[in-house]
């Protein structure tokens, strides 16, 4: 079945790859683009339609799955308008609270939801190997730096949080300390968290073990944002043709 692809935030940097990926594949294409703002907009020759219109889209042009790249509300108002009309809600957004998590998880009990804070397949491979090395070096410092483009919001990043996840579900960690500032020694057990923001950097996650006189570092770096939208184009076809429920990236990369 050929994946029926909404896309929302379509004029921004990740829209405009996600656009791209589709129309340059055979087993999806495109049921509509929309952004807030969209000033009669086009991008790759797809005409933008306002954010508004949304919930008149899904029912008109019949999408299969919407693919998310926005900011936390919009993207917890979009699951829930999906969760209504029956499709299928990718969204690779990250700054989500609590709260808004809850509405993505009540949007999963009526449709599958698959959030993930990067669709790139190196950082899921650093996810499964990053738990191996804090529980192999026990004892060791950990610090984690991200750096991201100056455009980006949230900080820590959503990939930086669910690698300190992982690292803490694998070690004995005392607390998180983002960034250092006088007189502050390091103490036993501590995660330094570090967030650079320059340029138009697409994202870079490094995490740093030492101790033993001996340093480990696992570096991740994004080369080009295509490679965001290929995984999350990958994630829709596949979530289109799942039942309802919470998925991760991780289910896609496996099958
Ligand atoms: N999971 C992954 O692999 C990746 C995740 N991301 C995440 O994706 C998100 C978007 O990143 P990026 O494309 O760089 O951001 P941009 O700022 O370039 O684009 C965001 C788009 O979303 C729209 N938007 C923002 N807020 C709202 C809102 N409240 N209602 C409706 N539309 C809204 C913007 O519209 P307008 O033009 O009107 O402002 C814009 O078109 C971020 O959370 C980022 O962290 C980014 C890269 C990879
Ligand atoms: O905002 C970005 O650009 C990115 N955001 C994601 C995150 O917050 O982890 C993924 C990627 O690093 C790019």
């Amino acid at each position: 079945m050929t994946a029926r692809v909404g896309v929302t935030g379509a004029t921004g940097r990740m829209g405009r790859e996600v656009i791209a990926a589709v129309n340059d594949r055979d087993d999806c294409e495109l049921a509509f683009a929309i952004n807030r703002s969209p000033d009669g907009q086009s991008v790759g020759g797809t005409e933008i339609e306002p954010a508004a219109d949304f919930e008149t889209l899904l029912v008109d042009r019949e999408p299969t799955v919407v693919v998310d790249f926005t900011g936390p509300e919009s993207a917890r108002e979009y699951a829930s308008h999906c969760a209504e009309t029956n499709v299928a809600f990718v969204t690779g957004t990250t700054g989500f609270d609590a709260d808004d998590l809850e509405v993505l998880a009540a949007a999963s009990d009526r449709v599958p939801v698959l959030r993930a804070p990067n669709f790139a397949r190196g950082v899921q491979a650093l996810l499964n190997v990053v738990g191996e090395a804090v529980r192999n070096l026990p004892g060791y410092d950990v610090e984690l730096v991200e750096t991201h483009h100056n455009g980006k919001r949230d900080a820590p990043s959503g990939t930086a949080n669910r690698l300190l996840s992982e690292i803490e579900a694998n070690g004995e960690f005392a607390e998180r300390t983002h960034g250092r500032e006088g007189d502050s020694p390091r103490e036993a057990g501590e995660i330094g968290v570090h967030a650079l923001r320059a340029g138009d950097i697409t994202g870079e996650h490094e995490i740093l073990l030492a101790g033993n006189h001996e340093e480990v570092r696992l570096t991740h770096r994004a080369e080009d944002r295509g490679v965001f939208a290929a995984g999350a184009v990958d994630a829709a076809v596949w979530l289109a043709e799942r039942d309802p429920g919470r998925y991760e990236f991780a289910d896609v990369i496996s099958e």
